[in-house]
């Protein structure tokens, strides 16, 4: 269950902000206690989301410094810090449950066990009301999922799951209608007090009962201390400068209303109460945890987009089309056009899919991966392996489906070379998938992505040289470059190496160069007619190695991009 903190006091220390030079804190002051619930008000675009960003690390601090027990907030410390973001982000296809069922088994530590894990989710869960929604999805702008309410909810739960000592959170009641916003708050006070842990909360114009609930008060006004002190005292404090507010009225109104000029406050820091005797871990749970639930999650997320019901109706469509116009194709060298055309046709459609779909998983996943991260949730190792892995069976399944419904349709390299067949196209799909994460972890913007994307493709297309009976010889190299030209060689040589010597007056070999000295033509010569001048195992080994390559370079630039 969750834990007593041991008593902790967080100092903002004089500090300010600029960020391309503009000034946007201004020597700010304040102390959170554990067990406190610190209020930081002020109206919109006075400082009060950069305050708690620097709290979190997640901006530099341009003088002052914030210390945790009299001891600068290193990363370690950090860990012990929740941050609730004013935006809600999370994975839309997961529903609520599964997504805090996630968050329990990744966030809190291995040493808790299974069922006092659950035991938690089930706590909070009845703490914040949120029972009736477990099996709802998250849902996002297309598929209607949790109200807005639900999802501020749920995003507290995720970091209440962590126990964390000191709870960052932006706006917990906008969005909420009042008597929600009083609960939440009453539970978060409740948390406070209960556990001894430290909250500060952003918020705007709260009602005067959620006002009263609040230990102490930072109002801000044009990133300045307008007040810092006991929130009970603001109005007396006001009330010393000449600034009355009326009995029965909202101080926080008042507070709005009143023309709070800067006034600094000192803060008589205190000596740090006691050393932090807490030891704090890198990662709370292992690698194989790590993997073992994103693997989970990450299957969860995409098998929805993996099976879409339109995109899978369109892959059989084409297969079944694709398999009518080249159907039953006969095993001679005249047809090796037409068995070059199924080939091009499978490695090309599929090729597109792979790059669109890798590239497209990208702007969902990215924000919340970049989240989670910075709370320290997980290894960046753990999540692309997992990602890797749990998008593999669910990526194979479709293509295995069209790529038979081609082959056993056309028969284009005879029974025996299904297998081959299969496995050189997949090993195509795994190439531009690996490609695919590098452009989607690189580009922010899906519109350049698939620009660039587009460009590899249709480049591809272009330099396999495959079409062209006059390739420039000083391109000769360019074939290299070409992502299709590997796996269609190797399919083609498979498909035509084998096939009988035709007779040159029985194709359309007068177009030849090797039949106007030779009576035959061989599989060989049409072969390097195309270009294709290698044995299989070079193209197939090409491929492996730049799967790998891709694979690897994907990771270090996720880890290149991160944030
Ligand atoms: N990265 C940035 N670059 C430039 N200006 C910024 C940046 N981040 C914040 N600001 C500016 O700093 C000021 C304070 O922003 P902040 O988001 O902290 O205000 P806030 O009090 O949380 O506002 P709100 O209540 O509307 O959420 C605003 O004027 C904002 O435009």
């Amino acid at each position: 269950m969750k834990t007593t903190a041991a008593d902790s006091r967080l100092v903002f220390d004089t500090v300010s902000v600029s960020i391309k030079n503009k000034d946007i804190l201004h020597g700010i002051n304040g102390v959170a206690n554990s067990g406190e619930l610190l209020a930081v008000m002020g109206p919109t675009g006075s400082g009060k989301t950069t305050l708690l960003n620097v709290i979190a690390g997640r901006i530099p601090i341009t003088r002052g410094e914030v210390t945790l027990n009299g001891k600068p907030m290193t990363k370690a410390l950090r860990r012990r810090v929740a941050y609730v973001l004013q935006n809600d982000i999370f994975l839309s296809n997961l529903t609520l449950y599964e997504t805090l069922y996630f968050t329990a088994m990744i966030r809190i530590p291995d040493t808790v066990a299974h069922s006092e894990k659950l035991a938690r989710i089930d706590e909070i869960v009845d703490a914040l009301h949120i029972r009736g929604c477990l099996n709802t999805i998250i849902g996002d702008f297309m598929v209607r999922g949790l109200s807005g309410g639900e999802k501020k909810r749920a995003n507290i739960a995720c970091e209440l799951l962590t126990d964390p000592d000191i709870m960052l959170i932006d706006e917990p009641t906008s969005g909420l209608d009042s008597s929600t916003a009083h609960t939440l708050m009453q539970q978060l006070k409740g948390y406070a007090t209960t556990y001894n842990k430290t909250i500060i909360a952003t918020i705007h114009q709260p009602s005067s009962q959620i006002y009263h609930m609040f230990c102490k008060l930072l109002l801000l006004v044009n990133g300045h201390t307008a007040y810092f002190g006991e929130a009970d005292m603001a109005l007396t404090y006001f009330d010393n400068i000449g600034l009355t507010c009326q009995p029965n009225y909202n101080p926080a109104d008042f507070l709005y209303s009143s023309k709070c000029i800067l006034d600094i406050s000192t803060i008589n820091i205190k000596d740090a109460d006691r050393e932090d005797q807490r030891t704090t871990r890198r990662w709370p749970t292992g690698f194989w945890t790590q993997y073992r639930m994103l693997t989970w999650r990450n299957y969860k997320q995409s098998k929805g987009r993996i099976f879409e019901r339109y995109e899978s109706a369109q892959s059989l469509l084409m297969a079944i089309i694709g398999g009518c116009m080249y159907f039953q194709i006969a095993d001679t060298l005249d047809t090796f056009r037409d068995r070059m055309g199924a080939i091009f046709f499978c490695v090309v459609y599929w090729g597109f899919n792979m790059m669109l779909f890798t590239i497209s998983g990208f702007p969902g996943e990215r924000v919340v991966i970049n989240k989670e991260r910075r709370a320290g949730a997980y290894r960046l190792s753990s999540y692309y392996l997992a990602k890797i892995s749990s998008e593999l069976p669910l990526l194979i399944i479709m293509p295995i489906i069209f790529f038979s419904i081609i082959y056993w349709m056309s028969m284009i390299g005879g029974v025996s070379g299904f297998f081959i067949f299969i496995g050189i196209n997949l090993m195509s799909c795994l190439l531009i998938q690996g490609l695919g994460h590098i452009i989607g972890a690189l580009m922010v913007n899906i519109r350049h992505a698939i620009t660039v994307a587009n460009t590899i493709m249709v480049g591809s297309l272009v330099l396999a040289g495959f079409f062209n009976t006059h390739f420039p010889s000083w391109l000769f190299w360019a074939k290299y470059l070409s992502l299709v030209h590997y796996p269609m060689s190797a399919m083609v040589i498979t498909v035509l190496a084998d096939t009988d010597p035709t007779p040159c007056n029985q194709t359309t070999a007068e177009t030849f160069e090797i039949c106007k000295t030779s009576e035959f033509l061989t599989g060989k010569d049409i072969l390097m007619s195309v270009g294709i001048d290698l044995p299989i195992h070079c193209y197939l080994s090409t491929m492996a190695i730049l799967i790998v390559l891709l694979k690897i370079m994907g990771y270090y630039v996720l880890k290149w991009k991160k944030g």
